[in-house]
Formats: C-alpha cells, structure tokens, sequence
C-alpha cells in the first residue's frame, strides 16, 4: 500500500506500539473542506480487490476530488480503522488462527468500526472511504478459506444492523470500487512491492479463490458494485475509478 497507512507501511520499522497507533489515528482524522452551501447525504463507498490490486493510491486520489469537490472525507480501513479494531487487525494479520476465529475478530472490529467512525461520519454528511470492508470477509475467509457463506451473511445482518435506522436495516455501501486484477500480475506486483503478512503469503491458488468470491458478489449485487480493469497503466485506473463515481453523480466529470 502506498504511504497512506503509515501504521501498516512501516509495521516492521516502527517498533514503538504507542507511536503506530497515533500515526493511524491522526491518519482517520477526517479532512476537512470549505463549508459547502448545503448539507449533503452521507456517501459510504469501499475499495476492495486480491492483495496487490492497487487500491492505495486510487484511494488517496478519490479523496483529493471529493476534498475538491467540497466535501468533507474520512478515510479509513478494514481491518482497523478505531483503536480497538487495529489492535484486533495485528492479531489478526500476524497470528495464526482458523477461519471461524478470522471471520469473528473481523467482524468484532466491524462493529466498533460502524459505531465510532463509519455510521458517525455518515449522520454528519461527509463522505466515508473505506479500504476493504464485507466483500473481503466474503471473498478472503468464506471464498478464499472455504468458510460458511450462510454464517457470514448471519454475522453481516447482525453487526451491520442499526434499530434507529429501521428494523430491518443492515448498512452496506453505497459503492463498491473492485479493483479487478489476474493473480499472477498481482504476485509480479507484490513482489517488488513489501514485506507480505499472513494473507499475502498465501499461494496463487488462493487469491484465484478470492478474486472468484469478489466476483460472486459483484453478480449478486451488480447495483452496488463498479469494477475495475486494474491491468492498465496507473492513469487509465484512476480515469475509470473516477468515471465510475462521476456516473453517480457524486463528482464532476473530469475534463
Ligand atoms: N496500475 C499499476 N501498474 C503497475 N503497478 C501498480 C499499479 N497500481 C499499483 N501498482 C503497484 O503495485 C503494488 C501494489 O499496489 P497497492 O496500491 O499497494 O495495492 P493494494 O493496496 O491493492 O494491495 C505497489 O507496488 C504499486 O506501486
Ligand atoms: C477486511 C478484511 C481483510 N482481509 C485481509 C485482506 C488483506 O490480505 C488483509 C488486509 O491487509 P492490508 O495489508 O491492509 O491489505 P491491502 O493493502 O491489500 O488492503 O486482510 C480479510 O481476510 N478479511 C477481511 O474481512
């Protein structure tokens, strides 16, 4: 990832548990813009694809033009994104675990996420960029590890579930950008790229797995869901993930 998660960039530079975790709060701090004249709808929209994808820089990029825009943005991750959650992510991305107990400490981080950061920012209006959120869940533990899909589905009801929205309202995002990428350009990627932690070390096989469960969910929910032709010069990535939130109306198409 590029360097706007200075915690996870330097995970083996920065020994000091005290210091990462006031990078990666003062890095959630939403950026504020230029009042805008009226108040807006809450925009959630996720970021998602196999390790090596090339969300990072893309996500940075839509921030700027939301800023632009007027906006004000919060940008954050999964797993992570509150105190609590990124102690749950260092577990979760260095401790050997099996798929049940992956899927429960997601899903634990989850909440609080939705509680402190994501739900929050949404009552205020601002627009909420999130690297990875469910689709993972679905793609990495239940595609990628063969866990339950129905046990997923129960745990995303439950913790994404909000009473003072409605009875029977379960949070997702507005948009979903799938960065959509072959395994083996990915490997090539990576492998110039960082040291790789427990998910990136996995196999080929394995992320074939994945990008096929990311796949189910864009057909299940193809409203919800731009993908991404991330085999492209970086250029031509960020024109279309630009295009596909301007089809939305949500920014201005770019000249
Ligand atoms: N379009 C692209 N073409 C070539 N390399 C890219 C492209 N996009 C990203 N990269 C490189 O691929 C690696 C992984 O990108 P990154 O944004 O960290 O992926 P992700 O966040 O999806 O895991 C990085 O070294 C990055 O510089
Ligand atoms: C959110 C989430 C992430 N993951 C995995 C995907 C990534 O390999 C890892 C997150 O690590 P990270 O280094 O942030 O990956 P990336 O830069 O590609 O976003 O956790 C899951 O397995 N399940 C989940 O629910």
């Amino acid at each position: 990832m590029s360097g706007r998660w200075p915690i996870q960039q330097q995970s083996n530079l920065l020994p000091n548990p005290a210091l990462k975790l006031r990078t990666i709060l003062r890095s959630m701090t939403p950026t504020h813009s230029a009042p805008s004249a009226s108040a807006q709808r809450g925009l959630f929209i996720t970021f998602e694809g196999i390790d090596g994808a090339g969300k990072s820089s893309h996500i940075q990029g839509l921030h700027d033009a939301f800023v632009a825009a007027g906006r004000t943005v919060v940008t954050t991750r999964e797993p992570g994104g509150t105190p609590l959650a990124e102690k749950l992510r260092t577990l979760f991305l260095h401790e050997p675990m099996d798929a049940l107990t992956e899927s429960l400490l997601v899903f634990a981080g989850r909440r609080d996420h939705l509680q402190q950061v994501i739900e929050p920012a949404l009552v205020r209006g601002d627009v909420v960029l999130c690297d990875r959120f469910t689709d993972a869940t679905f793609a990495y533990q239940g595609s990628g590890r063969g866990f339950d899909l129905g046990v997923l589905s129960n745990l995303e009801r439950m913790v994404q579930s909000d009473p003072s929205l409605g009875a029977d309202f379960v949070r997702q995002p507005d948009l979903t950008v799938w960065f959509d990428l072959p395994t083996e350009v990915a490997a090539e990627r990576l492998a110039h790229a960082r040291v790789p932690d427990r998910f990136e070390s996995q196999p080929q096989a394995f992320f074939a797995q994945v990008a096929a469960g990311y796949a189910a969910r864009a057909a299940a929910q193809p409203g919800r869901f731009a993908r991404i032709d991330s085999n492209q010069p970086r250029p031509d990535v960020w024109q279309a993930v630009r295009a596909a939130v301007a089809r939305r109306g949500w920014l201005a198409v770019e000249a």
